[in-house]
C-alpha cells in the first residue's frame, strides 16, 4: 500500500523543531563548546545535542528505522566536561506543547543512554529499506560566524527521498523576504526569523514558521518562474573551500547573469531557492577527491523537487543516496527551476570543460 508519510512528517517537524530550540540556546552562547574532528571541520554540543535529541525522536517512533547521521560520540566518551555540557543541553530542552513533546517520545533517561543515541546514526547506508539521514547543524561554520545554518532531516526509502525537513533558525520566515544571507544587525533578536521548510515526495513543499511547540499552519511554497536569466539570483557557499567561486561567477556572466551570487551557509540555499527567494545553486567541486555527504543535500533535493525544480550533478545526473554515506558517484550540485535547469547545466559543462 502506498504510504502518505503523514506520520513520518509529524514527526520529522517537531524533531527538527526541538532540536533548533537546543540550537538557538548554543548560537547565543558566546563559548559553542567547539572542538575539532579529524578532518579537522568544526562540531559543537550544539551538533551533538540537536543529534541525540533528533535520533530520540526517530527511535521512540520508528525503531526498525536506520539512521545516518554526521556525528560521532568518540570524542565526548573521553571527554566528560563536554558531555556533562551536552546532557544539560540535552536534558532541559523540551516543546512546550506537551502532546508535541509526548509524540516524541519523552525524555532520555541519563547521559550513557545519551551517548548511545548519538552512536545509533552510524548505518552505512544503502539502496535497500527505510533510512532516516541527520544533519543536526549544517554550516557549523556559519553557525560558529553569526550566520546561516540548518537542521537537516530526511527519510529515504530504497535510496528515494521521501520526506525532507530543514530548520533555519536564521531565515526570514516570510517567503517574499529579498534572498540575503544577513541576520540583521542585532543577532539576538528573534523577530520575524526562524522557518521549516519541508516537503513529501508527490505532496509538494511547504514552510511554516519555526516554533516552540506543536506546528503551525503550513504555507505550499514553488520556485519562482524565471522568464529572465538578467533577473535572476544565485547561492552559493560562504567557504570558498566548498565550492569553486572563480567559476561560478563565470557561469553566472555567461548565462547573463546581473546580480552578485548571493553566499550563504548551508542548505538554507536549498530552502531560498525553493520558496522563490533566490533562482539557482551551485555547488562546484573544488578537488576531486572530496565526496559530498548524503546528509547535507537530502531534505534540500526533495525540498526543491517538489517547488518545481530540478537537482543534478555537474555531470547531469540526479543525486544518488542509495551508495552509501556519501554521494560518491556525483560531482558537484545544480540546482535550478525545472524550466531552465537545462539551460544553466549547459553553460556549467562548458564552464568546467565537461562538453
Ligand atoms: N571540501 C568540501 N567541499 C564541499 N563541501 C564540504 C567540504 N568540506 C566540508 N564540506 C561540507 O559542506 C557543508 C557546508 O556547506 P556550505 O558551504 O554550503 O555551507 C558542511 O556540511 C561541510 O561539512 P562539515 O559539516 O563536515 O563541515
Ligand atoms: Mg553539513
Ligand atoms: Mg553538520
Ligand atoms: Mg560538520
Amino acid at each position: 500500500m502506498a504510504s502518505n508519510y503523514l506520520k513520518e512528517l509529524e514527526v520529522a517537524l517537531l524533531a527538527v523543531q526541538r532540536a533548533v530550540r537546543l540550537t538557538k540556546r548554543v548560537f547565543h552562547e558566546k563559548a559553542k563548546g567547539t572542538v575539532s574532528k579529524d578532518d579537522k571541520s568544526p562540531v559543537t554540543i550544539g551538533d551533538f545535542g540537536a543529534q541525540a535529541l533528533i535520533i530520540s525522536a526517530l527511535k521512540a517512533n520508528f525503531p526498525h528505522d536506520e539512521i545516518v547521521a554526521e556525528e560521532e560520540p568518540a570524542q565526548l566518551r573521553e571527554d566528560a566536561a563536554l558531555r556533562d555540557q551536552i546532557w544539560e543541553l540535552v536534558r532541559n530542552t523540551k516543546l512546550d506543547d506537551a502532546a508535541a513533546e509526548g509524540l516524541l517520545g519523552g525524555s532520555i533517561p541519563d547521559v550513557d543512554a545519551m551517548l548511545d543515541l548519538i552512536d545509533k546514526g552510524n548505518s552505512k547506508g544503502g539502496p535497500r529499506g527505510r533510512i532516516w539521514t541527520i544533519d543536526p547543524i549544517d554550516g557549523t561554520k556559519g553557525f560558529l560566524r553569526g550566520g546561516q545554518y540548518a537542521v537537516c532531516l530526511a527519510l529515504l526509502e530504497d535510496g528515494q527521498v521521501k520526506v525532507g525537513v530543514l530548520g533555519c533558525p536564521n531565515l526570514p520566515v516570510d517567503d517574499s523576504a529579498p534572498l540575503t544571507a544577513d541576520i540583521g544587525a542585532n543577532q539576538s533578536d528573534d523577530e520575524g526569523r526562524g522557518v521549516l521548510f519541508s516537503a513529501v515526495e508527490g505532496q509538494g513543499a511547504m514552510s511554516r514558521p519555526l516554533g516552540t511547540g506543536g506546528l503551525s499552519e503550513g504555507k505550499t511554497i514553488s520556485m519562482k518562474p524565471i522568464t529572465n536569466m538578467s533577473d535572476a539570483s544565485f547561492c552559493e557557499s560562504v567557504e570558498a573551500g566548498h565550492s569553486n567561486q572563480s567559476e561560478s561567477a563565470q557561469i553566472a556572466q555567461k548565462l547573463g547573469i546581473t546580480n552578485p551570487s548571493v553566499r550563504m551557509d548551508s542548505q538554507a540555499k536549498y530552502g531560498s531557492i525553493a520558496r522563490g527567494a533566490g533562482d539557482i545553486y551551485l555547488r562546484l567541486p573544488t578537488s576531486k577527491t572530496y565526496q559530498e555527504k548524503i546528509w547535507d543535500h537530502a531534505a534540500g533535493d526533495l525540498i526543491v523537487r517538489e517547488a518545481g525544480g530540478q537537482v543534478t550533478d555537474t555531470k547531469g545526473a540526479r543525486l544518488d543516496f542509495s551508495v552509501g554515506r556519501t554521494l560518491a558517484s556525483n560531482s558537484g550540485v545544480v540546482a535550478a527551476p525545472a524550466v531552465v535547469h537545462g539551460q544553466v547545466l549547459d553553460v556549467v559543462q562548458q564552464v568546467l570543460g565537461l562538453k
